[in-house]
C-alpha cells in the first residue's frame, strides 16, 4: 500500500516565473544562480566548500532538467537527463511569494485572497495595533516597527531590548509580523504569549503569520537566533491534503515547521528538528513509523532562513550539497510503491538585491521505484502536486489541481 513523502526545500526556486516582474523579481533564479556562481568560483569558502555545485543525487531525479525546462538554460554542473525520476516545474497561482501561499497551494489549496502587508514607511505598523499590543501584553513599549532583516535588527537593537524589556517588532515584503526577544531576559513563554496576542490583533489585517524569533547571547557580536522560532499562521481556507488524508483515517507526519504552517490542521504526528541533518533524521524516523497511506511532509527551512535571506551563496550551495549527500539514505528506505517528491515553496535568490523572497517557479522532482522516469512539464499550479499525491494515496479528487502521475 502506497505512502507519500514530500521534502520541501524552502526557497529553492528555479527561476522563470512569468509574473516575476510584478514582484520586482524578473530574472531571479535561486538554484540557477547558485550553480552559476559556484561554477565561477564565487561560492568557495575556506573550510566549507569549493568549485561547481555538486548535487548528483538531486540531479539524477531531474534537478538540472527542471531548471532547463523552467528557464531554457541548463546551469553549469548539472545534467539535462535525469537517471530515475519524473521531473517538472510548478507555477504558482496564489499571489505573493511567501511560505504559507506556496505550502497551501502545494497541498491543494491555492490562496484566493490578497494578503495584508505593512508599508515600507517608518513606523510600519498602525499606531492602534501597537498601542493595543502594548496594553494587552503589558509592555514598556516596542522597538523596531519597520521593515528589517531579522539578524541585522537583533544586532542593532538587541542590547537596547535587554536593557529596556521592549520586544523588537519588524516586518518584510511578506505578510508577516515578527517579534524578536531574548530567550532568558524576556522569556520564551512570554514571547510566545505575546505572539498569540499579536496574532489576534493582526488577523483583521489579513496578515499571514506572526513569527516568534527568540535569540540568545549578551552582545551585538554574540546574539544568535535559536531553533525555538514559532510561526502562528492562519488556517488554510479549505481542507488541505493533510486534512483529507487524516479524515480518511491515515497518518499525517509534519516534520519541522510544517505543522505551524498549516496551523496544526490535519496533522496526526508532529516531529520537530533544527538544521538540515536533524530534519533529515526526523524524516527517516517518520518513514519508520509510517503505515500504509501515510503522508509525510518535511520543511527544510535552513535554505531560506540561514542562506537565502542572508544572501549567503557559499552557505546555500553547501546546504544543497549536504541535503544531496543524505538523499540516498532516504531513497534506500523507500518501499516499492512509496512516492517521494522534492519541491520548494518560492525562491530566495542569494544573488538578488535585498534580503527578501523572490517570485519563482519551483522544481517538482518525483521518484518512486514503481514509476518509470519521464517529464511532467510545466504545471500551471502547485496544486497539481497535492492532487497527484491524493491520487497516489487513493483519496477522492479534490477541488484544485490535475494529476501528473
Ligand atoms: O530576516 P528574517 O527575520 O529571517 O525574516 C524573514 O523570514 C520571514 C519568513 O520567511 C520573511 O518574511 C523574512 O522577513
Ligand atoms: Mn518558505
Ligand atoms: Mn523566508
Amino acid at each position: 500500500m502506497p505512502r507519500a513523502i514530500v521534502c520541501l526545500l524552502d526557497s529553492v526556486g528555479i527561476g522563470g516565473a512569468p509574473d516575476a516582474h510584478l514582484y520586482g523579481d524578473q530574472g531571479a533564479n535561486t538554484a540557477g544562480h547558485i550553480a552559476e556562481w559556484a561554477a565561477d568560483g564565487r561560492a568557495d569558502r575556506d573550510g566549507l566548500r569549493a568549485g561547481p555545485l555538486h548535487v548528483p543525487n538531486m540531479d539524477a531525479m531531474g534537478f538540472g532538467a527542471a531548471l532547463k525546462l523552467s528557464t531554457g538554460i541548463l546551469p553549469p554542473g548539472l545534467t539535462e537527463t535525469p537517471k530515475g525520476g519524473r521531473f517538472g516545474v510548478g507555477r504558482e497561482v496564489s499571489r505573493g511569494k511567501d511560505t504559507p501561499s506556496g505550502h497551501w497551494e502545494i497541498v491543494g489549496v491555492p490562496v484566493p485572497f490578497d494578503w495584508g502587508y505593512f508599508p515600507q514607511s517608518e513606523p510600519a505598523f498602525p499606531p492602534e495595533l501597537v498601542e493595543e499590543l502594548i496594553r494587552r501584553a503589558d509592555l514598556p513599549g516596542i522597538l523596531g516597527n519597520k521593515h528589517a532583516s531579522g539578524t541585522d535588527i537583533i544586532a542593532a537593537m538587541g542590547e537596547e531590548h535587554i536593557r529596556t524589556g521592549k520586544p523588537i517588532c519588524y516586518t518584510s515584503v511578506d505578510s508577516v509580523f515578527q517579534i524578536a526577544a531574548h530567550e532568558s531576559h524576556f522569556g520564551l513563554d512570554r514571547l510566545y504569549k505575546l505572539c498569540e496576542i499579536a496574532f489576534e490583533l493582526t488577523k483583521p489585517l489579513n496578515i499571514g503569520r506572526v513569527i516568534a524569533r527568540p535569540f540568545i547571547g549578551e552582545t551585538q557580536d554574540t546574539f544568535k537566533r535559536t531553533g525555538n522560532r514559532r510561526d502562528f499562521a492562519i488556517s488554510p481556507p479549505e481542507p488541505t491534503l493533510l486534512d483529507r488524508n487524516q479524515a480518511a483515517g491515515n497518518q499525517v507526519f509534519a516534520v519541522g515547521k510544517i505543522s505551524d504552517i498549516y496551523a496544526g490542521s490535519g496533522v496526526t504526528h508532529k516531529l520537530k528538528g533544527t538544521g538540515i541533518p536533524q530534519l533529515f533524521d526526523r524524516t527517516l524516523e517518520a518513514m519508520e513509523m509510517a503505515a500504509d497511506r501515510a503522508f509525510i511532509m518535511t520543511n527544510f527551512v535552513d535554505f531560506d532562513s540561514e542562506y537565502g535571506h542572508r544572501r549567503d551563496v557559499p552557505g546555500y550551495a553547501a546546504a544543497l550539497e549536504l541535503f544531496d549527500r543524505r538523499l540516498p539514505e532516504l531513497i534506500s528506505k523507500l518501499r516499492h510503491d512509496d512516492l517521494l517528491i522534492l519541491t520548494a515553496d518560492h525562491g530566495n535568490d542569494p544573488t538578488w538585491p535585498g534580503t527578501d523572497h523572490t517570485r519563482e517557479q519551483i522544481p517538482i522532482l518525483v521518484f518512486s521505484p514503481a514509476l518509470p522516469p519521464g517529464e511532467i512539464g510545466i504545471r500551471p499550479t502547485f496544486a497539481d502536486i497535492g492532487e497527484s499525491i491524493a491520487h497516489w494515496l487513493g483519496l477522492p479528487p479534490g477541488r484544485h489541481g490535475k494529476i501528473f502521475l
